[in-house]
């Protein structure tokens, strides 16, 4: 057990965040669970169609708090802002993911990281309109992290996913270089072609970027982390959303988790977002995401010049 620890601690940098990380965001899980169960929300309105409730706060605390704790010096960004960082003890996590740890083995690119070359992007409740309405299996939450602005590697827990052994909660892990794991990956059917979109922020131009597809079906459902495990499970061949709302911890860890698993994430005009500390929040040039063996480039080419000079010009 002595020598477990040890070979733990003496892991690279990149793979200790990661397995912390799969235990925090599983530690994350179960307090947006327990708000729920108590009832009592506390629902506070951000801005338009931009909710916050105890469950984003309370999560965002449990893991600002741990990885600040554990990682000192590395940039931590939080879409709920600075959190007050004094935790129930219990919610402060220290446990790495041994499975994570002795199965993978880090990518030569990824052992020389250091802490100020780093930023991990946390979106503590992804999907809070569909937590407030009770689609609890589409909320997530994201831990993203960065490397020289790119987005490397991350972890989405889905808190209210079902279990074969009727448990609730699984977390997903990918790292650039070792791959993804905490699911079964499927491939999108070869017959009909399924895109995924916003349930909730849906506007003219979104809607323009989906008819020029042609889809045969629309998957209209909430959250960046819950799209991109369409993608990953086979459900949908691309994640289409030609509109600002999405900022870098909707995108971080669900980039970083898609890439590693052979798919894509970019802007509507095929650029890579940085992730980098100095980088403004908004995803201003809307999301594309395509499943491992669909070319991005092919769905880039059929969405019309106008949607992307309209999102070009938010940046
Ligand atoms: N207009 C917006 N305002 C605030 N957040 C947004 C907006 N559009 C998208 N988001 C964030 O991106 C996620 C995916 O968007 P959508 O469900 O519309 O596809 C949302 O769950 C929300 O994250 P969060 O729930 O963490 O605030
Ligand atoms: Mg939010
Ligand atoms: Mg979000
Ligand atoms: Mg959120």
């Amino acid at each position: 057990m002595a020598s477990a620890t040890a070979a733990a601690a003496a892991a690279p940098l990149m793979m200790r965040i990661v397995a912390s990380s799969i235990q925090i965001a599983g530690r994350a899980g179960r307090i947006i669970r327990d708000v729920m169960a108590k009832g009592d929300l506390g629902i506070v309105e951000k801005g338009k169609d931009d909710l916050q409730t105890e469950a984003d706060r309370s999560a965002q605390r449990c893991i600002m708090a741990s990885l600040a704790r554990l990682f000192p010096n590395v940039t931590i960004i939080g879409e709920e802002g600075n959190s007050d960082l004094k935790v129930p003890e219990d919610w402060l996590v220290s446990e790495m993911n041994s499975e994570f740890l002795e199965r993978n083995v880090c990518p030569d690119g990824l052992k020389q990281v250091k802490e100020s070359d780093l930023v991990i992007w946390v979106d503590p409740l992804d999907g809070t309109s569909e937590y407030t309405q009770g689609f609890l299996e589409r909320v997530t939450v994201l831990i993203g992290i960065s490397v020289n602005d790119r987005a490397v590697g991350g972890v989405i827990h889905q808190p209210y996913f079902k279990t074969d052994n009727g448990s609730l909660g699984r977390t997903i892990w990918g790292v650039k270089g070792i791959g993804a794991g905490g699911f079964n990956p499927v491939k999108p059917p070869s017959d009909r072609f399924i895109v995924t979109t916003t349930r909730s922020h849906s506007n003219a131009l979104v809607q323009s970027a989906l008819d020029a597809l042609s889809p045969d079906e629309v998957l209209r459902v909430g959250g960046a982390g819950y799209k991109v495990l369409q993608l990953l499970e086979g459900n949908a061949h691309a994640y289409v959303f030609a509109s600002a709302g999405c900022k870098k911890w909707d995108t971080c860890a669900p980039e970083a988790v898609l890439e590693a698993q052979g798919g894509m994430l970019t802007d509507i005009l095929g650029r890579h977002y940085a992730y980098g500390k100095d980088v403004s929040f908004p995803n201003a040039c809307g999301v594309l995401g395509t499943a491992s063996g669909i070319s991005h480039q092919d769905i880039l080419g059929k969405l019309p010049d106008a949607v992307k000079e309209a999102m070009n010009k938010t940046q």
